[in-house]
């Protein structure tokens, strides 16, 4: 969907997302990260023992309090995967994705984030490692607001099938994300005490 053919939510919506963001950030910058992402690397070689040869997993470098996903994505190489990193196309555009392999040199992009160069190959994903702020367990996730894991999300499940995995901890589980129907709901959601498969409890 373009932008322009996407009505703004509703104001109460996005009241109740600010709220539950200022609230999510707070009890994230609490956490322990001590462990947490080998603990989440385990959690995810449990739910996902053999990847596809040459699978695509899109993850992302870790900014302030997210979990450390770095373990995971050396566990995705070495169990013959393909790792990719997102790169930002600009604000209200789907993000696309680079090949990484660890070790190789990012180079900042917008909002501090490290992003692979062009010379990396551009990559589509079979999985998206989604980072977050706070999820539910109807796969409901709330990120930084600025849309850009939506419209990705939506752009390749048009494409064809995406698995889409929600990482964090365990103590960024909420009750009830605020959401409306631009919303992608997550496959599965991966933290460093289980992994919990959307709607298959
Ligand atoms: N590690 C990581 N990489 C990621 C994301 C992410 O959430 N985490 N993204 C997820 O989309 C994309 C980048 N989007 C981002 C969007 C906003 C901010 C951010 O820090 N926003 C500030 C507000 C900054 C401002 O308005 O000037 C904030 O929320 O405090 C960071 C990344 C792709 N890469
Ligand atoms: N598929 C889409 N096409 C166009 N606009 C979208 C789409 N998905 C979401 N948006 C818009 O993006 C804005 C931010 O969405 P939302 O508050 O859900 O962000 P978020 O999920 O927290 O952020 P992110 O996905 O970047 O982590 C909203 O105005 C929303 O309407």
């Amino acid at each position: 969907m373009t932008d322009a053919a996407v009505p703004a939510p509703p104001e109460d919506l996005r009241r109740a997302k600010a709220a539950a963001r200022t609230a999510a950030r707070r009890l994230r910058a609490g956490l322990d990260p001590a462990g947490a992402g080998e603990r989440l690397a385990a959690c995810f070689a449990a739910a996902f023992p053999a990847l596809p040869a040459g699978a695509v997993v899109a993850g992302y470098w870790p900014l302030r309090d997210e979990i450390d996903v770095r373990p995971l994505l050396h566990h995705v190489t070495r169990t013959g995967g393909r790792p990719a990193l997102p790169v930002m196309q600009g604000p209200g555009l789907p993000l696309r994705f680079r090949a990484w392999a660890p070790g190789q040199a990012l180079r900042p992009g917008p909002f501090g984030v490290q992003e692979p160069g062009p010379e990396a190959p551009e990559l589509v994903p079979s999985l998206v490692l989604v980072p977050l702020l706070a999820f539910d367990r109807t796969g409901m996730r709330l990120g930084y607001g600025a849309g850009f894991y939506d419209r990705t999300l939506a752009l390749l499940r048009a494409g064809g099938p995406v698995t889409a995995v929600g990482i964090g901890h365990a103590a960024q589980e909420v009750p009830a994300v605020p959401h409306d129907g631009l919303d992608q709901p997550l496959d599965w959601v991966v933290t460093d005490r289980d992994a919990i498969r959307i709607g298959k409890d």
